[in-house]
């Protein structure tokens, strides 16, 4: 299947919805929910050596909830991030598979239950790849900063980029999600990645924020946006893992300055610390605001709307209900 169908395939999927497809949530806050330890270098992404059941067990849970899009476990799943842990090239790059492999067959699963009920109000929902920034992988904050440092050029954040997207490519995703991304440099480099690899999967680029304004590396979204705005594998710009506050204001400035679709998935609103490794309180937003948050940014032009750290099931089940009250 090319890429037309594909995104023909995501564009049937939100007017289904009605307008507005639901993003899931705060995969690894999930995780922690269980038991799971990740304070790691891989953070999340540790569960698919220690635990893929768990993993499984997670998008189930937001399937229920409501998810029309599953994103999967692989984040911070990076190959020089598995092979310094002491696997070889191939383990990593068969985990990175395992990570799409985890989330389909919990989609289908899912999909061949609800489906034979005669009256029920979900979506065969669609997986999403992710792929976390560099500043994920180097796991010290820095997709919070975009401070990446003098010696990140171009060239190096495409070397970063371009095997893991090709195996997670191979694996059969129905889209591809770049996450939390702090600069221009990091997003023009995703699109020439993916035009130089011929992709045909429909991608979305979600930027963090920190100011509510610009990316955390202080550029423009006007700057950020326009390598993105040229190319034909992006369907969806968007913001993820910023507070919830900033949303409103982000929507209404990326309608200026785009005509792809808009994608949002903030974060509960507090605030990771990167040190620590933990997040800390601020102000924070709960399941009722969610609610009534998510029908105001569709009506401001979001086509995706989830959630991101610190969200759960049962931030997605007031997103989906809110949205698919129609
Ligand atoms: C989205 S952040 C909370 C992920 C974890 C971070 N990259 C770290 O490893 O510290
Ligand atoms: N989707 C990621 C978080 C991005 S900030 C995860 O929860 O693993
Ligand atoms: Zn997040």
């Amino acid at each position: 299947m090319g890429l037309e169908k594909k995104s023909a395939l995501l564009e049937d999927l939100i007017k289904q919805c009605g307008g507005c497809a639901v993003v899931d949530g705060g995969f690894a806050t999930q995780l922690e929910i269980h038991g799971a330890a990740i304070n790691d270098p891989l953070w999340s992404a540790v569960s698919l050596i220690k635990n893929p059941e768990l993993i499984k067990r997670v998008h189930m849970e937001y399937l229920e909830a409501g998810a029309d899009i599953v994103v999967t476990s692989s984040y911070q799943a990076t190959i020089p991030g598995f092979v310094s842990r002491g696997l070889s090239t191939e383990e990593s790059e068969s985990l990175l598979q395992k990570s799409v492999k985890l989330a389909v067959e919990a989609r289908d699963k899912f999909w061949d239950k609800v489906s034979k009920i005669t009256e029920h109000s979900y979506n065969r929902a669609l997986v999403a790849a992710s792929i976390g920034s560099y500043g994920a992988y180097l796991a010290d904050g820095s997709e919070y900063s975009g401070n990446y440092g003098e010696n990140v050029n171009l060239d190096k954040l495409k070397d970063f980029h371009r095997r893991r997207l090709q195996v997670l490519v191979e694996a059969g995703p129905d889209l591809l999600a770049f996450e939390t991304i702090p600069n221009k440099l990091e997003a023009q480099a995703c699109v020439e990645l993916l035009e130089e690899e011929n992709v045909e999967i429909p991608a979305w680029i979600c930027f963090t924020s920190v100011d509510g304004e610009k990316a955390p590396s202080g550029e423009s979204f006007e700057e950020c946006l326009e390598p993105l705005n040229k190319s034909n594998n992006i369907y969806a710009v968007g913001i993820n893992c910023a507070p919830p506050q900033f949303i409103e204001s982000l929507i209404s400035k990326f309608a200026k300055l785009t005509n792809k679709a808009i994608v949002v998935y903030p974060n509960s609103g507090e605030v990771w610390d990167g040190k620590a490794k933990q997040w800390l309180p601020s102000q924070c937003f709960g399941d009722d605001e969610f609610e009534m948050f998510a029908t105001k940014w569709r009506d401001l032009g979001a086509k995706l709307i989830g959630g991101c750290c610190r969200t759960t099931p049962s931030t997605i089940k007031a997103i989906s209900r809110d949205l698919k009250r129609r």
